[in-house]
């Protein structure tokens, strides 16, 4: 008997969903990986593209199209469909078209792969997350958003650089909103068994105070702005981080990730997407961590809540 093949489709090949392809293949986490975008010409221009360095990659199909048929029976779809961001504008004066685009999209995928988890990408990743759960009905296991998994990665670059530890190492999450109101919780941080406010600076590095651990802070929320001033649009990172995802579903891990998921009351919040480590696997999205917080933390966590809930409400949701 064959083993079941496993399928990744990835809704909007610009510069997030080739990024995301491209890394799924480089890891291998699917057999076939589906590209799908109203541009046909650019979609057939990445699939022959990335066809061309399946040699170098483990064993896995790259196909793709302008019709919803090719993510058919997908196991995760991916969804970074969306306005492209410009220089200065904020995450939330794309929402609109987006949550549009998202509403249009969302019917025929659901008809192909009904029992795909759908991770959505595209920003603002709460809102549109928020509204794709209302749009599909689906449950809230089986659609959520890539929320702060690469802020995290950019306070545990940060911090590796600070204190001269291996990114691995450094235990610690961006909760909250992925955009301007997110924090990181330094409460239940680590580096290796270390608690991180306990840290003892390496010789040669800088204290981990309080406002070092702003200005890191402050680094990550500012990260996007400052890549998309240089080259327009982020990419790599979050191809990346929704790649580390899409692999915790579909090899069942039950990783640990700060995924975008509708909150339940976790710190007196609710009804609203947002982000906090949550256990992935081939189910999607598990259980909260009930995580330790510091009163601070909690009312920073509020805040984005309310910011999140007031957007919201600013589109009709
Ligand atoms: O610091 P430790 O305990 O050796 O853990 C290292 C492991 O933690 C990880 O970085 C995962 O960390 P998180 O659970 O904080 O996401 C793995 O990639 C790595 O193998």
């Amino acid at each position: 008997m064959e083993a079941r093949q496993t399928k990744l489709a990835i809704v909007g090949a610009g510069a997030v969903g080739t990024a995301v392809a491209y890394s799924s293949l480089i890891r291998g986490v699917a057999r076939t990986v589906a590209l799908l975008d109203i541009n046909k010409a650019k979609v057939d221009a990445e699939v022959l593209d990335l066809s061309h360095g399946l040699e170098f990659v483990p064993r896995a199909d790259i196909i793709g199209g302008d019709d919803v048929a090719v993510c058919a029976g997908a196991d995760v779809v991916v969804f970074t469909a969306g306005a492209k961001q410009k220089p200065g504008q904020s995450r939330l004066e794309l929402a609109d078209a987006t949550i549009r685009l998202t509403r249009n999209i969302l019917p025929g995928l659901l008809e192909v792969a009904p029992d795909a988890i759908y991770v959505m990408v595209t920003n603002p990743v709460d809102i549109v997350t928020y509204a794709a759960l209302k749009f599909s009905g689906l449950p809230h296991s089986q659609l959520f958003g890539s929320g702060t998994v690469l802020d995290s990665s950019r306070l545990r670059f940060l911090l590796s650089r600070y204190t001269g530890v291996a990114p691995q190492n450094v235990h610690a999450y961006i909760a909250g909103e992925h955009g301007d109101s997110e924090i990181p919780l330094w409460t239940s941080a680590t580096i290796g068994a270390v608690p991180l406010l306990e840290w003892e600076a390496l010789p040669g590095y800088e204290p981990l105070d309080e406002a070092a651990r702003r200005t890191i802070h402050d680094e990550v929320v500012h990260a996007a702005y400052r890549i998309i001033e240089g080259k327009g649009a982020t990419n790599y990172a979050i191809g990346l981080a929704a790649t580390r995802i899409v692999e915790a579903i579909l090899k069942d891990e039950h990783r640990i990730l700060p995924v975008s998921t509708l909150a339940d009351g976790f710190a007196g919040l609710d009804d609203v997407c947002l982000s906090l480590p949550s256990i992935v696997g081939r189910c999607g999205c598990g259980r909260r961590l009930e995580v330790k917080l510091s009163d601070g933390e909690r009312a920073g966590l509020m805040r984005s809540a309310q910011t999140l809930r007031d957007m919201q409400a600013r589109f009709g949701l």
